[in-house]
């Protein structure tokens, strides 16, 4: 996977910092101070819009006057704490000789009223520079805000942001057009690192996709900062935060947490995991919506946030955030809802599994409809699925189509099986379908004799048995690959799960 560009094209020097000027002419002129003794305010207060530069300036002034920055996130529990540690030792050694510490606290304006005072307290006392950021430095605790000199950052411009993208576009030579750039630039209200994400999602996903993208960006603009929280940690307190001033109800944050869960986790039992969180989650939903306790959108929304967010080892680097294909494709959701349903219920008989794990297990077969096609149409198969849950599973009426495609062939393969081995069992005698027919007699199933017109009830009898071993034996031939080890599994008392079918 790409690094991400906005880390990739971070600028290292601050003159690189576009239309930042004052701010950083300010910054530069304070952090001179400190090799002349201790400035009158020992901190700095970087106030401005998202992805304008802070934490930009932060980075390149310590590449160039030689600091080591420690961060610390303001919505930590612990960075209290960890502060009063690095205060401690303003100075110590590592392999490069000895280096100054600069702390750097983000989201001052998350800091809580109780730590705001010890904050305060550790800066009266600091011997290092302390530079802190907030996008609303109103909402900083006013005791920390006085003791800091607050620079101001400048939202960016369309045009400032165009020439950063196009900057980039050149280093990476690829074209983009220009109008993309622009929309991207547009859209992206002065959020300098909205419209880098935004432009590595459409370089992507296709330049001829993009218009799809940019058509989800007005609602991404919250929700993909909500998947931020859910996907970018595994702290879960800032995971919960995810729904905070989000316009949408948790049923439909829940869709699109879904649909972004298998291209965040890669292991099978973490992917497992977090579905198992978002179908607990759908049914403390589906549980509110039905008595009216609302309450219960609380467990919900813990359940499909900080229960995703801390689910298992997340993939590195850039991720894109896809918007849910349901809202994509199936616009009429009670059809939707028939379909799902109706293919958990088949999972719930197939496979012996309660309806918790059923739709477990389904959400585990979505991932696997878009991927693994071949896969895709055994399952297909030994779920006996119809056109309808076969598109809903795949997403995408393409693969769909392919996926319906192998399930033919697999068909025609075990018709074929079951015809040689229908003939090898009549000379030899089936060992697995006696097993089955113990009770009747094997001439009974051997012949019949269709020619003649009257037929005595003994030989009706003996011809219902032949079409009901003939059906068993299908039946068996069908499954009996797939089900190999679910059976061995039931035999021995133990409960059938997804992957001993998945292990064949
Ligand atoms: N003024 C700028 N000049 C050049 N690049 C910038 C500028 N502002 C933002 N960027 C780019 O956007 C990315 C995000 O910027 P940065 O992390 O500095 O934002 P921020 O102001 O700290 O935002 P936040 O308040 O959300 O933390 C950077 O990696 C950088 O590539």
């Amino acid at each position: 996977m790409d690094i991400p560009w906005v880390e990739k094209y971070r600028p290292k020097r601050l003159r690189e910092i576009v239309n930042q000027k004052q701010a950083i002419e300010k910054v530069e002129a304070w952090i001179k101070q400190w090799f002349h003794g201790t400035p009158k305010k020992k901190a700095l207060l970087l106030a401005g819009p998202p992805g304008s530069g802070k934490t930009t300036t932060v980075y390149a002034l310590a590449n160039e006057y030689k600091f080591e920055v420690i961060e610390l996130n303001a919505s930590d529990e612990r960075t209290f704490e960890k502060i009063r540690r690095y205060l401690d030792a303003a100075y110590t050694m590592d392999i490069f000789g000895k280096r100054r510490k600069l702390i750097f606290l983000d989201e001052a304006d998350n800091i809580e009223p109780s730590g705001a005072h010890e904050i305060a307290k550790l800066i009266d006392k600091a011997r290092n520079p302390i530079i802190m950021a907030a996008n609303k430095y109103w909402e900083v605790p006013a005791e920390i805000r006085n003791k800091a000199e607050v620079v101001e950052y400048k939202r960016l411009t369309q045009r400032d942001i165009m020439q950063a993208l196009f900057k980039i576009i050149k280093a990476e030579g690829i074209f983009v057009p220009k109008e993309i750039v622009a929309e991207i630039a547009k859209r992206a209200s002065g959020d300098l690192r909205a419209a880098i994400n935004d432009l590595q999602s459409v370089v992507a996903g296709g330049i001829e996709d993009a218009r799809d993208v940019l058509a989800y960006r007005d609602v991404e603009k919250t929700v993909f900062q909500a998947l931020g929280l859910i996907f970018g940690s595994d702290n879960a307190k800032r995971a919960k935060m995810a729904m905070w001033n989000l316009d949408m109800t948790p049923d439909e944050l829940l869709l699109w947490v879904d649909e972004n869960i298998p291209y965040i986790y890669y292991k099978p039992e973490d992917i497992a995991e977090a579905y198992n969180a978002i179908s607990r989650a759908d049914i403390y939903l589906g549980r509110a919506k039905r008595t009216g306790n609302y309450g219960l959108w609380k467990y919900a929304i813990d359940m499909m946030t900080a229960g995703v967010a801390v689910a298992g080892i997340k993939k590195k680097g850039f991720t894109k955030f896809y918007p849910p294909k349901t809202l994509r494709m199936l616009k009429d959701t009670k059809e939707e809802r028939g379909i799902r349903d109706s293919i958990v219920k088949k999972i719930m008989k197939q496979m012996h599994m309660s309806k918790l794990e059923a739709i477990e297990t389904m959400q585990i077969f979505k991932t696997i409809f878009e991927n693994n096609l071949d896969v895709a149409a055994h399952i297909a198969v030994f779920l006996d699925l119809g056109d309808k849950e076969i598109e809903f599973l795949a997403g995408d009426k393409e693969k769909a189509a392919k996926i319906k495609g192998k399930t033919l062939s697999i068909h025609k393969k075990l018709k074929k099986a079951g015809i040689e081995i229908k003939a090898k069992m009549e000379k030899a005698g089936p060992r697995e379908l006696e097993e089955e027919i113990e009770e009747e007699p094997e001439e009974k199933t051997a012949e019949v004799d269709t020619t003649k017109e009257e037929v005595s009830e003994e030989e009706k009898e003996s011809e219902e048995i032949e079409k009901e071993i003939e059906e068993a034996e299908w039946e068996k031939e069908e499954k009996y690959e797939k089900v190999e080890k679910i059976d061995k599994a039931k035999k021995k008392g133990k409960q059938a799960t997804l992957f001993d079918f998945l292990k064949k």
